[in-house]
C-alpha cells in the first residue's frame, strides 16, 4: 500500500489556487435572489446574462493565479478561457445548487430554475449533472482544483502548444488524485468519478447555445463579452 503524501510545493500550489478560487467568486446571492422572488422569463434571462458576464470576468482573474498560466502563449491563454467559460459556469452553478440549504430551499430553487424560461428538454441533463455533482460532496479544494483542471484542458479549439497546457494540467491532476485518496480513503474510485463529471459537464455545455436561443423571451440580448464567449448572435 504506497504511502500517498502531498509535497510541500503541492500544498503551496493548492493554497494559491483555493485562495484565488474563493476570492474570485461572484456573490452566492443568485440562489438567494431566486429563493426570494419569482421572476419573469425576461427578468431571469437578464439575470443569467448579468451573472454569466460577471462570472467570465471573475474567471479571467482566477486564471491569473493558476501557477504557470501566465507563462503560456498569450493566444493560448485566451483559447483556454474561451473554451472553458461555459463549462466553468455550469460547474459553478452546480456547486451553488449543491450547497447545503435549509429544508425545502433546494426544492424551491429547483422549481424556480425549472420555471425560469429554459426550455423543458434541457432540464433533465442539467439537473442530472447538478445532482451528480452534489452527490460527490466535494470539499472546496476539490471544487477549486476541478475548475482549474477544466480550464487547463489541452484540446480546446485553437490551442497551439497543447503540450504546455497538458504539463500544467497534469500538475493539478496529480495533486487532486493524492487529495482524493487522502480525503476519501474508503472510496478508491472517487478521483475517477470526479473526472467522470467533466465528461458530463462537456456534454451539458454542448447545449448552451440552444438553451439560450430557446429561452422563452421575445428578444435575446447579450453583452459583448457573452457574444465572445457564447456561440450566439
Ligand atoms: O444565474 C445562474 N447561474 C449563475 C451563473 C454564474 C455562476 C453562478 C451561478 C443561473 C440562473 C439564472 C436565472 C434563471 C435561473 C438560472 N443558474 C443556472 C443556469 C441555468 C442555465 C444556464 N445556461 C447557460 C446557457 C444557457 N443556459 N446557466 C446557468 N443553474 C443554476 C443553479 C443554481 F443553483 C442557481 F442558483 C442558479 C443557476
Amino acid at each position: 500500500k504506497e504511502k500517498v503524501e502531498i509535497t510541500k510545493e503541492q500544498q503551496a500550489l493548492v493554497k494559491v489556487v483555493v485562495e484565488a478560487y474563493n476570492r474570485h467568486q461572484i456573490p452566492q446571492d443568485v440562489a438567494k435572489k431566486l429563493l426570494q422572488d419569482q421572476y419573469s422569463a425576461e427578468e431571469n434571462f437578464l439575470l443569467l446574462t448579468e451573472m454569466a458576464t460577471s462570472q467570465v470576468q471573475v474567471l479571467v482573474e482566477f486564471t491569473k493565479n493558476i501557477p504557470g498560466f501566465l507563462s503560456l502563449d498569450r493566444e493560448d491563454q485566451i483559447a483556454l478561457l474561451k473554451g472553458s467559460a461555459v463549462e466553468a459556469m455550469f460547474l459553478r452553478s452546480a456547486q451553488v445548487f449543491s450547497k447545503k440549504m435549509p429544508n425545502g430551499h433546494t426544492e424551491v430553487l429547483e422549481e424556480r430554475i425549472r420555471k425560469s424560461g429554459i426550455s423543458e428538454e434541457f432540464m433533465t441533463p442539467m439537473f442530472n449533472f447538478y445532482k451528480s455533482i452534489g452527490e460527490l460532496h466535494m470539499v472546496e479544494e476539490e471544487q477549486a482544483l476541478l475548475t482549474t483542471i477544466t480550464i487547463l484542458t489541452p484540446d480546446r479549439p485553437y490551442v497551439k502548444d497543447q503540450q504546455a497546457v497538458e504539463r500544467l494540467q497534469e500538475t493539478i491532476l496529480d495533486v487532486l488524485r493524492k487529495m482524493c485518496v487522502l480525503q476519501h480513503p474508503q472510496d478508491p474510485q472517487y478521483f475517477a468519478r470526479l473526472l467522470g463529471r467533466l465528461t458530463e459537464l462537456r456534454t451539458l455545455s454542448h447545449y448552451h447555445a440552444e438553451m439560450l436561443t430557446s429561452w422563452r423571451v421575445n428578444d435575446h440580448k447579450f453583452t459583448p463579452l457573452l457574444c465572445e464567449i457564447w456561440d450566439v448572435q
